[in-house]
């Protein structure tokens, strides 16, 4: 039989759905006869690329319209204005793009990646797709016609071997249960480390049945892990035990400690489990989430290994491409975010092997959250009792926490001195009603809650997007929620440069927004602490009888003192939710220029330039 026609499968994802999109298309591609392999695009570099000669890009967007963090490295070096036209002239691509119509840079990285690709005389051999979240049939809506025409594109191109079966992407070697009692340690995913939860306690000052529930985590890093205000922690959560039994004993009528190993089935292929024999219970507290939503093709999977006709009818319509099938779909999964466990239970009779399932089951992802403090802040919100029995100098009473027992200049040098660095997270906890009254519960989030004080959590550092300017610069930080998160970091943070510069007083402003004061007010009686630099206005959005009080009425109200800082050259950061906040922000800041006597048009430009010099910044999540 003649070789598949190889075809580079490039992926740029920030929370894996484009990723999961490009193994579906691989696993597509496989049965029309093309050797496709995803990878990530920062693993390739430039060079490499300049030796593809066919290539389909999936790429999603985010904070607002920026490129995922595993394509920035390869990105950069393609922005370079120094490289030739034609350096890419020997590339036929084609670009997918993940996005979601409610951002104004809809699919911006996939545009941008579409129309630089071919700046350096690459050729598209299909058109651009741009697959939006906001369709009630998701990303397939567009994937489907748009993958549709290219395959009938690349077959022109490359004609491609015969089909080969539907690919499983790993093998599956069941093991004696040899290990004895004894459970090897956990492996760590690169560059992460473990970090002890110190602490916890919720942010809330009182029940209210409109406000969702807030907490604050106090972690602490090992010795040789440092971090700066406005960096992201990110935490690798595990499966509730309640769940992963249920799911492992009942569903699967296994043993938790049956043990497996588990390789990729094609050797050159990364793989998220380590290569030594594993529990199921390690399986499925560890490495794939069946409380996350399945993909379409779980449910094709499921119809091939059930006896059951209605069965089979049901999952292969869930699993087809028409119109009513998307729409059966839409409400039996996403609406109701019905997860691939829940799935699995009312499909009783359709029990893939293990290494199919394996193979169409969601990966547990690790979360990002940034981090609410700033390294060696000893000023409030350090709480009594963060600090572990084990790290306590010897002759402090217990009852004392060392922040509050020393000058603050000699906690400064335990945090200079290889001493550990604590860090806070303030954390929403996802617990919400689906329409028809499922309960669904965000995983971190949830593992954070029931973590006992004194475990260790799985984590690793990343860069954030935030950094605090010099004090000369004028900040205005608009972060409702915890948006405040990076907020709270770099104000702490900037707190500290005020002391060590009493000559300089900046008056930066921050709006922060909650629903009520006597509920919600995160971090509500440490506010003061900054007043001499600092000018906080808050939006208590469900406290006034009259009307929603939002943060971006606030902007307006204080339109004179915004427009002072932003002729003073002031930089914005915008925290929070990614939508609607966003965007109401941008036209209120618009509005504050325009009563100041700009054009609503010179207001949006002004605003659009600080955008694109780095002055007005959006971190925003979900
Ligand atoms: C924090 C955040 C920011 C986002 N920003 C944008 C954006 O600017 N433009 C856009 O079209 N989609 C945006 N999206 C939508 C994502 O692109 C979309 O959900 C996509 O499916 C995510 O794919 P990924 O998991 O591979 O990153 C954003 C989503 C999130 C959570």
């Amino acid at each position: 039989m003649a070789p598949m026609a190889h075809v580079e499968l490039l992926f740029a994802s920030q929370t894996g759905t484009a990723e999961e999109t490009a193994w579906e298309l691989a696993r597509e591609g496989r049965r029309k006869g093309f050797l496709m392999e995803p990878c990530a695009l920062d693993d390739l570099r430039l060079e490499e690329l300049c030796k593809v000669r066919l290539a389909v890009f999936v790429v999603s967007t985010t904070g607002q319209g920026d490129p995922p963090m595993n394509m920035r490295r390869l990105w950069q070096e393609l922005l370079c204005a120094t490289l030739p036209a034609t350096l890419l002239q020997g590339l036929s691509f084609t670009v997918f793009g993940l996005g979601d119509t409610r951002y104004r840079e809809f699919n911006y990285a996939a545009r941008k990646l579409f129309v630089r690709l071919q700046g350096l005389g690459a050729t598209a051999f299909w058109r651009l797709g741009l697959g939006d979240d906001q369709h009630d049939f998701g990303m397939e809506q567009e994937l489907d016609p748009w993958s549709e025409g290219m395959w009938a594109a690349l077959a022109e191109k490359l004609p491609p071997a015969a089909e080969s079966d539907a690919e499983v992407r790993y093998e599956v070697e069941e093991m004696e249960q040899s290990t004895n009692g004894h459970t090897p340690p956990v492996e760590l995913p690169e560059d992460s480390f473990w970090s002890e939860l110190l602490a916890k306690r919720s942010l809330l000052s009182a029940e209210e049945e409109d406000v969702p529930d807030v907490w604050n985590f106090r972690l602490r890093l090992p010795p040789d892990q440092h971090y700066l205000a406005g960096d992201v922690l990110v935490v690798w959560p595990e499966m509730d035990s309640v769940l992963v039994r249920r799911f492992v004993v009942d569903t699967l009528e296994r043993s938790l400690t049956d043990c497996i190993r588990i390789r990729p089935k094609c050797s050159s292929s990364s793989s998220p489990f380590p290569s030594r024999a594993l529990t199921l219970e390690e399986v499925f507290s560890r490495y794939v989430d069946v409380s996350a939503m399945p993909s379409r093709h779980f449910f094709h999977v499921l119809s091939q290994h059930t006896p059951d006709e209605l069965h089979k009818k049901k999952l292969s319509e869930f699993a087809s491409r028409t119109l009513e099938a998307k729409d059966a779909l839409y409400e039996y999964c996403k609406r109701e975010r019905r997860s691939a466990a829940e799935v699995m239970w009312d499909f009783w009779t359709a029990r893939p092997p293990l290494a199919e399932l394996l193979s169409a089951l969601p990966l547990l992802r690790p979360r990002r959250y940034s981090i609410a403090s700033s390294p060696k802040w000893a000023g409030p919100g350090r709480a009594v009792g963060a600090w572990s029995l084990t790290q306590r100098p010897f002759w402090m009473p217990l009852e004392v926490s060392p922040s509050r027992a020393l000058p603050r200049m000699l906690a400064d040098l335990w945090g200079e001195h290889g001493l550990s660095e604590d860090l806070d997270l303030c954390v929403g906890i996802v617990d919400s009603v689906t329409r028809s009254n499922r309960q669904v519960k965000g995983l971190c989030s949830n593992f954070l809650k029931n973590a006992a004080v004194g475990s260790r959590l799985r984590c690793s550092l990343e860069r954030g997007t935030l950094q605090l300017p010099a004090l000369e610069v004028p900040l205005i930080m608009v972060c409702p929620g915890t948006g405040l998160s990076p907020c709270r970091a770099l104000v702490q943070a900037r707190h500290r440069q005020v002391q060590s510069n009493p000559l300089q007083r900046p008056k930066d402003l921050m709006f922060l927004g909650f629903r009520h004061q006597r509920a919600d007010f995160l971090y509500g009686e440490e506010w003061d602490t900054f007043e001499a630099w600092l000018s906080v206005q808050v939006a208590f959005s469900r406290d006034h009888e009259d009307k929603k009080v939002y943060v971006q009425d606030l902007i307006e109200e204080q339109g004179p003192h915004v427009r002072r800082l932003l002729d003073a050259g002031a930089v914005i950061f915008v925290c929070g939710r990614s939508h609607p906040m966003p965007s109401q922000v941008f036209d209120a800041f618009v509005e504050v220029l325009q009563h100041g006597g700009m054009t609503a048009e010179a207001a949006t430009q002004r605003l659009r330039l600080m955008q694109r010099t780095q002055r007005y910044i959006c971190d925003t999540w979900g």
